[in-house]
């Protein structure tokens, strides 16, 4: 992304200091590059030390600025309260924090086991709550204004047949931010979401298109625009959401999908053809990719 890219004056988020989970890669590296172009320090956090490290140094090296990986699995809540006692010791308090980080694969729902629900659930919904609050309890004590983002998905509003823990996980943090927008706004704290229809990333395209490699997303023919989102728009929306001038805006799901889902639904419901032999081949890439990313988690 260029300077260019951005719709923000230079500064926007000047002393600004903002946590974006999973920002190591793909929705989360777009959004914590935004924020260090518009001047924030800018913290991301990860199973992977090795793919925080190589983001912050690429993206400093472009732009300047500050931005620190933390290695941090957000299913443990002991490894959050770690994480926020560094940032915390080191500078001062978040003044904003992105739920971006998320796990998910497709399925038939009557194949997965509770450890397969959970593997979802306990990133996505334990996880985000988890790091909210804990942000949370710090801002209220300490008498902090901070603004929470929430990434989600159109399924909030229509489900989504085969990414079921997903949807059922990504629509319990986007009632959790709206209850938050009302018990948590006379402490100035702010919370908004935004439902992306398709950006490609290689996390998502390898477990929600697992079988169509490289051409998957290709065929834009059911999308309205006849194209997939572009990461800069998605930027400028975070931007803006988490900037000081949207203070009004609090308890708020943006869709930015270029209308798919009103049009088709946005999600997975043509997989209801797909054959036994499809699914075990989806499940057996799906595999192959999380053991790929397994073997370099440092959290
Ligand atoms: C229009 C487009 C909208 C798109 C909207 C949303 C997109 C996204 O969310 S994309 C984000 C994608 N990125 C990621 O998922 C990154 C992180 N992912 C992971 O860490 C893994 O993929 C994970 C989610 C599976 C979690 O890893 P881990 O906890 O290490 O999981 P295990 O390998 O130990 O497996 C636990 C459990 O889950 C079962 N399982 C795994 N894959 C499948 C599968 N394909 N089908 C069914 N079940 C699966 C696995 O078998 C284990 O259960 P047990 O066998 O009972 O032990
Ligand atoms: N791409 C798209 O089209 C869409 C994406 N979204 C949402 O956007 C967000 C980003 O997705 P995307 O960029 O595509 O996918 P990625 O797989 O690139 O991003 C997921 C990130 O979450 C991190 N993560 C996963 N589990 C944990 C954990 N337990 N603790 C800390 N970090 C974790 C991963 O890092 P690591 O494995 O190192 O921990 C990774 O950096 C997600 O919330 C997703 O649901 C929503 C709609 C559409």
């Amino acid at each position: 992304m260029t300077r260019d890219d951005l719709m923000f004056r230079d500064g926007l988020l000047n002393g600004h200091r903002i946590l974006v989970t999973g920002g190591g890669t793909g929705l989360g590296k777009v959004m914590a590059e935004a924020f260090l172009i518009l001047g924030a320090e800018v913290f991301i956090c990860g199973r992977r030390g090795n793919v925080l490290d190589e983001t912050a140094e690429e993206l400093m090296g472009q732009h300047g600025g500050k931005m620190v990986g933390l290695a941090c699995d957000i299913r443990d809540a002991d490894a959050i309260d770690d994480m926020l006692d560094r940032i915390w010791n080191n500078g001062g308090a978040l003044t904003g924090l992105v739920n971006n980080a998320a796990g998910n694969f497709v399925s038939r729902t009557q194949d997965l086991s509770m450890r397969g629900f959970d593997a979802i659930s306990n990133i996505v919904f334990r996880g985000s709550f988890a790091v909210t609050l804990a942000c949370g309890k710090r801002w209220i004590d300490q008498g902090v204004s901070a603004s929470v983002l929430s990434i989600l998905a159109t399924w909030v509003w229509n489900g989504s047949a085969f990414t079921v823990p997903s949807a059922m996980s990504k629509a319990g943090i986007n009632v959790m931010s709206q209850s938050l927008a009302v018990e948590w706004a006379d402490k100035g704290i702010r919370l908004n979401c935004i439902a992306p229809g398709t950006f490609p990333t290689e996390g998502m395209s390898a477990r929600l298109r697992p079988t169509e490699g490289g051409s998957a997303f290709r065929d834009t023919t059911d999308y309205p625009m006849g194209r997939v989102g572009r990461m800069p728009e998605l930027a400028n929306l975070a931007a803006f959401l988490m900037s000081p001038q949207a203070e009004y805006v609090s308890g708020q799901t943006i869709a930015i999908d270029g209308a798919r889902y009103l049009a088709t639904g946005g999600n997975f419901s043509s997989m209801r053809s797909w054959t036994d032999e499809q699914w075990a081949e989806a499940r057996q890439s799906i595999r192959a990719t999380t053991a790929k990313d397994k073997a370099q988690r440092t959290a």
